[in-house]
């Protein structure tokens, strides 16, 4: 049996062109000139006990207004939340918090309304303030704690019993990395028990590391219910196009740029499967790993030289192109970013037909394993590292194999080659 059941779950909110109109609703009137607005519709999925499931999409998609019908805190304007077990959800900061009473006094009320007795509660508090961590705060006013101690608490007093589903919107990105990690390690030891996870997101590597499964909401519909890592990788994609496509309206607005015709990007940018392409622009990429002697390699010995080329025929001309490449382990993590114009290089500007190839060479102290190369170009950088366009971004170009031999021994990602020094001093 389904744990969590939803069936054409959607949300509507009404607004009226006068005060007038509000007020005849109430008294059951129909009225002119009520907007009906969904945003959130026809939702439909069941999830399994044990199951732990990512919900990503872009700001304003429907993803907390999802999670605040599961828990109840909205009501639904049509369609059904079936609940088989008890909910533990840390939805949005200080949400449920009183800002006048203690962190203390917060975390009795808040134990309280799930539905533990008061004995209960008295004995997890000690652990619940131990969790969070945060000395005489505890019993100081919520309204003097800053973001991250109201999410240490919050965390604290939702996951201080282990829940049948834990719902978690956003509350991992507030706060410093040390508690994240601590907020990770509790909840994987409750997904080995049993505990089923509902986990709202904007980073997605919390998401690669803690779900298997994962749902892409966009504009109040569920477009990809699939394994973690594809739906991942599509909606960066549709962020990319987003990008491009807030940027090429912001130029047709302004229109201050010169951007010439041949630039001039139109409405042709494909998703597939890992691969985001400007058909009109990109006619072929190519990455290849070599070793020292520019020998093509698969495999690269923990430590030794490598150089990562990447080639490009492009079918039109850009006046500032930029190629870059990334790496990342088999959880999709990324170990590694960079690009031309983060690394302050210019190719200069290209013509119809140019083949363009870049190479990145280093020595590889990655830890052993199998990692995916992602390639990306792009057409005029700006900011830290933004882009006017995307015109390419396959997620896993090529996977490269990293051996570790025994000579020197460490565990990790990546071998810092820590210069020693040893002193034995005997007075
Ligand atoms: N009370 C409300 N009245 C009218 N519209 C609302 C109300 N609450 C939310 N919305 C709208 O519902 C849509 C979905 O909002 P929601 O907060 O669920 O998005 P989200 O995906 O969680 O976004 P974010 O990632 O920015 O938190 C938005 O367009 C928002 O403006």
């Amino acid at each position: 049996m389904s744990i969590l059941s939803i069936k054409n779950l959607g949300k509507s909110y009404r607004s009226y062109s006068s005060e007038w109109k509000r007020i005849a609703r109430w008294f059951g009137l129909t009225a002119q000139g009520v907007d009906e607005h969904w945003v959130l519709r026809h939702i439909n999925f069941d999830i399994q006990p044990g199951e732990a499931i990512g919900v990503v999409g872009q700001n304003g998609a429907g993803k907390s207004t999802l999670l605040k019908m599961i828990t109840g805190v909205l009501e639904p304007s049509e369609g059904e939340v079936q609940v088989n077990g008890r909910i533990a959800a840390i939805l949005e900061l200080g949400m449920g918090f009183n800002p006048d009473l203690t962190g203390r006094q917060n975390v009795i009320h808040s134990a309280g309304l799930m539905g533990y007795s008061h004995e209960q509660i008295f004995r997890a508090l000690p652990e619940i303030e131990k969790f969070a961590e945060i000395g005489d705060y505890f019993d100081a006013p919520v309204r003097t704690y800053s973001s991250g101690m109201q999410v240490r608490v919050a965390f604290s007093v939702a996951t201080a019993f282990r829940p049948d589903i834990l719902i978690v919107d956003e509350a991992l990105s507030v706060g410093d990395s040390y508690f994240q990690v601590k907020c990770i390690n509790r909840i994987k030891k409750f997904l080995e028990e049993g505990t089923t996870l509902f986990l709202v997101s904007h980073d997605v590597g919390a998401i690669k590391t803690l779900c298997q499964r994962a749902l892409l909401v966009d504009a109040g519909r569920i477009i990809l219910d699939a394994d973690a890592l594809s739906v991942i990788k599509l909606h960066q994609s549709l962020m990319l196009k987003k990008e491009n496509d807030t940027n090429q309206s912001s130029r047709i607005k302004k229109n201050t740029r010169n951007i010439s015709q041949a630039e001039k990007l139109t409405d042709d940018l494909q998703v597939s499967g890992d691969v985001l392409v400007v058909k009109e622009a990109i006619e072929a990429v190519d990455i290849r790993f070599l070793d020292e002697s520019n020998r093509p390699i698969s495999y690269v010995v923990s430590g030794q030289p490598l150089t990562v080329e990447i080639s490009v025929k492009f079918k039109k001309q850009f006046h500032d192109p930029h190629i870059g490449f990334g790496i990342r382990d088999k959880n999709g993590l990324v170990i590694y970013e960079t690009n031309t114009y983060c690394m302050n290089k210019e190719l200069g500007a290209v013509q119809k037909n140019d083949r363009v190839s870049v190479s990145y060479s280093f020595d590889c102290h990655l830890g052993a394993g199998d990692f995916s190369f992602v390639v990306g170009v792009a057409n005029e950088g700006y900011g830290k590292g933004s882009f006017r366009d995307n015109l390419y971004y396959d997620h896993e170009f090529k996977v490269l194999k990293v051996l570790q031999t025994g000579d020197d021994i460490w565990a990790g990602f990546f071998n810092l080659c820590p210069k020693l020094k040893i002193n034995i001093a005997n007075s």
